[in-house]
């Protein structure tokens, strides 16, 4: 199911290209507008997925040990500027009742999320609350470090800055010794 209207994006990156004194019919900019269009519907592909509807996967597996999957690499949108921020989230959950779910799907979980246009702390929070709803483990951790391209090549030009934020729910709310045992996971 296509997500965006490509005929209205590319009307309006005709009018964009015209508001910034740019010649809409030079050669190099004829397809442009249709490539802008083709690219959003990519990258905004994740507004009509529900990242919940990956755990419908679940395998029994007797399993109440902490499964982490790191450094799964992302691209978004930041919602303020519509330029891109990237990096690496991680997701650990602690399964309950044999709600084991494929590994694969928790990065299809943080790509669903992260075709949008965003903001970091959401997709963080989205991530959380997804696993938290679908498989009801005793605890989920996320943790997403990126960075903003409207923080690097524009406004304050801060380039090489990260943001890291995390979400933290159930078991690693009040378990300090969880939580760090994920850290060092992480950053080992
Ligand atoms: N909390 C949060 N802020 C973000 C994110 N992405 C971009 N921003 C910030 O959104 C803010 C928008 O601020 P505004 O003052 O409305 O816009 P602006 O004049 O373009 O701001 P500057 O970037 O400071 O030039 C900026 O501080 C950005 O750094 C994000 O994922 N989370
Ligand atoms: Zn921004």
């Amino acid at each position: 199911m296509p997500t965006v209207n490509k005929a209205q994006i590319e009307e309006a990156v005709r009018m964009i290209l015209q508001a910034i004194g740019e010649d809409p019919e030079r050669e190099g900019l004829l397809d442009t507008p249709k490539r802008v269009a083709k690219m959003y519907e990519e990258v905004f592909s994740g507004l009509n997925q529900d990242p919940g509807e990956y755990f419908e996967t679940i395998f029994g597996e007797d399993h109440e040990e902490l499964v982490l999957v790191k450094d799964i690499p992302f691209y978004s949108m930041c919602e303020h500027h519509l330029v891109p921020f990237f990096g690496k989230a991680h997701v650990a959950y602690l399964p309950r009742n044999g709600k084991v779910t494929g590994l694969s799907k928790l990065a299809r979980a943080v790509e669903a999320v992260a075709k949008r246009p965003q903001l970091q702390e959401r997709i963080t929070s989205e991530i959380a609350n997804s696993i938290m709803d679908r498989l009801q483990p005793h605890g989920v951790m996320v943790v997403v470090e990126a960075e903003h391209m409207c923080m690097t090549m524009r406004g304050v030009k801060k380039p090489g800055s990260k943001t890291v934020t995390s979400a933290v729910r159930g078991i690693f709310v009040e378990n300090a010794i969880a939580r760090s045992e994920v850290l060092s996971f992480i950053n080992n």
